[in-house]
């Protein structure tokens, strides 16, 4: 069986009104364990559409997606697909910490409050633990749903625009910390973004345009 997070010739439509959108027209990709793969396009190109089918939150029209472990796309676990949602996700009744330790809880690890802690610090945000997530910045929410997604250690993560609310100085760092996780923990990255800054961190850049891969 394939080790590699993969969808292989996926077609999706969606109906607006009379008119129809094709959002992917037969896209292929593939994630490696511990390789970092930047999703690049301009807005609307078909990236969070390709990211659901992956995740399983979208059903394609045609084509496979198989994801190591899972026997249907959507039934993986957070411990094998970690997600940074293009609008984070975060529980509004729970602090920053409780949202981090909540994947950890389930995971069943011995201490999710430090766990949660530890994955806060990384991201530079534990002094913000006890906040509600109506407490901070867009930028230090979208970071707290990464800590989320990388408590866990989960064998592929797959993140929508992670650095779409943040400067240069954390765009850097957050790079900068996933590579070294994808390096120590053997996870593999599929970022979608818009951004050049993110080509230079990533093993290889796939390209969508209007729904189809392109080269270079
Ligand atoms: N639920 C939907 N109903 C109708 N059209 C949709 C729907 N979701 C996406 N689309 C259309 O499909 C195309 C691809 O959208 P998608 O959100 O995948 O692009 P994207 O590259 O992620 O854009 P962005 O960078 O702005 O998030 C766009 O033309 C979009 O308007």
């Amino acid at each position: 069986m394939s080790t590699a997070l993969r969808g292989t010739g996926l077609h999706k439509s969606y109906r607006r009104g009379s008119e129809e959108v094709h959002a992917l027209r037969g896209v292929s990709i593939g994630v490696q364990p511990g390789e970092m793969v930047a999703l690049l396009g301009r807005s609307g190109s078909g990236k969070t559409t390709l990211l659901n089918c992956l995740l399983g939150w979208e059903v394609p029209d045609t084509g496979e997606v198989s994801v190591p472990g899972a026997a249907t796309p959507g039934s993986a676990a957070w411990t094998t697909v970690a997600v940074v949602p293009q609008r984070f996700g975060l529980l509004d009744e729970l602090t920053l910490a409780d949202n981090v330790a909540m994947p950890a809880r389930l995971a069943g690890l011995p201490d999710p409050h430090a766990a949660a802690l530890g994955a806060l610090e990384t991201l530079r945000l534990g002094h913000l633990a006890a906040r509600m997530p109506d407490e901070v910045s867009l930028g230090e929410q979208q970071r707290t749903a990464l800590a989320r997604a990388l408590v866990v250690a989960p064998a592929f993560l797959v993140a929508d625009e992670p650095t779409g609310r943040l400067d240069e100085d954390l765009t850097a760092h957050v790079l900068g910390t996933l590579r070294e996780h994808c390096a120590h923990t053997g996870c593999g990255v599929l970022l979608a973004s818009h951004d050049p800054v993110v080509i230079a961190s990533a093993d290889r850049v796939v390209r969508l345009h209007d729904g189809v891969v392109v080269p270079g």
